[in-house]
């Protein structure tokens, strides 16, 4: 860290048409594993999805809701307005296309891309481009559509120019202090944020119906090279919430351990066996609930 340079910190916000490499790109930036972010970080409106610290620069990449999902009619409309706030809350957005190609689902993204923040455009999959005069041409013309701060041809797979898409990011870097200690990978905020995953589902699905929210505890983790098997209790309030959770049939329950399971793949990069169930606060203290939640036995 260079002393005489002030720190920068700042929201970095990934958006794009579905298939253009968000995923990649993100965790080409921050490393897969770097999801992990302290608690303290849950705190802020965003849904942190890594963070990237570069001597005296970091980067909070935020998941976008809205460009993950694909709705029609009037969902649609909302996820979009959803989108334009979550994008105005941001320092910086990086609009990702894919080399070449353009679609109806790129030119839906331009409208909500705001105006009043710096907008930088990742033509990625370059990689796969063997003209590199017709994708001259398609740069030309996607400058036309949008005033992009910057253009920068990456491909996110095979790490190309990923070194100049950070420079431009930081300089649209908010002067500030780091909000994050760069991270540890431990067993700990794994499991931590496993639960926490478990509890993101839960609460898209059927937040508004549990007045007392719930807490989801790791009971089980083991793990080897092969895979692992991950035990988790939701713990709730009352019998009368245990429905509410299961949905018709299960369903409900079904969704949260299916989604919950493949961001923990995501995140461990091996096979996972999830169990989640539930259990009744009886016999639970909180702060029994609250250490069991931390990883401590
Ligand atoms: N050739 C090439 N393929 C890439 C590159 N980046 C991503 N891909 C591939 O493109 C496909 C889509 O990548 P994702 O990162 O899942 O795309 P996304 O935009 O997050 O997709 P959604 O989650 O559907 O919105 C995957 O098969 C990637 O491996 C790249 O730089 N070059």
């Amino acid at each position: 860290m260079n002393a005489s340079t002030p720190s920068r910190c700042g929201f970095v916000a990934i958006v794009g048409r579905p298939n253009v490499g968000k995923s990649t790109l993100g965790n080409a930036l921050v490393g897969a594993k770097l999801s992990i972010v302290s608690r303290k970080a849950q705190t802020t409106r965003h849904r942190i999805h890594g963070v990237l610290t570069r001597d005296q620069d970091q980067f909070v990449f935020v998941d976008t809701p809205g460009f993950q999902t694909r709705h029609g009619g009037a969902m649609n409309r909302m996820m979009n307005r959803v989108v334009t706030q979550a994008l105005a809350e941001v320092d910086v957005v990086v609009h990702v296309v894919e080399a070449g190609k353009w679609s109806a689902g790129d030119a839906g993204v331009v409208p909500l891309l705001p105006r009043n923040r710096p907008v930088i455009l990742a033509v990625n999959k370059v990689d796969a481009v063997k003209d590199k005069n017709a994708l001259f041409a398609y740069v030309s013309r996607l400058m036309e559509q949008f005033p992009y701060a910057a253009v920068v041809p990456v491909s996110a797979l095979r790490d190309v120019q990923l070194d100049i898409l950070i420079q431009e990011l930081a300089r649209h870097l908010p002067e500030g202090e780091h909000l994050f200690e760069p991270d540890t990978l431990t067993d700990r905020p794994l499991r931590f944020l496993a639960a926490e995953l478990i509890r993101e589902k839960i609460f898209r699905l059927v937040g508004d119906e549990l007045p007392y929210g719930c807490t989801v505890v790791i009971e089980q983790w083991e793990e080897n090279a092969e895979g692992a098997r991950i035990a988790a209790c939701v713990v709730i309030e009352r019998d009368s919430h245990r429905p509410i959770l299961l949905g018709a049939g299960g369903q409900h329950m079904k969704r949260i351990a299916t989604e919950a399971r493949q961001d923990i793949v995501r995140l461990l990069e091996k096979p996972v066996f999830l169990d989640v169930y539930i259990k009744v606060r009886k016999g639970w203290s909180d702060r029994e609930a609250a250490l069991r939640e931390l990883g401590y036995e």
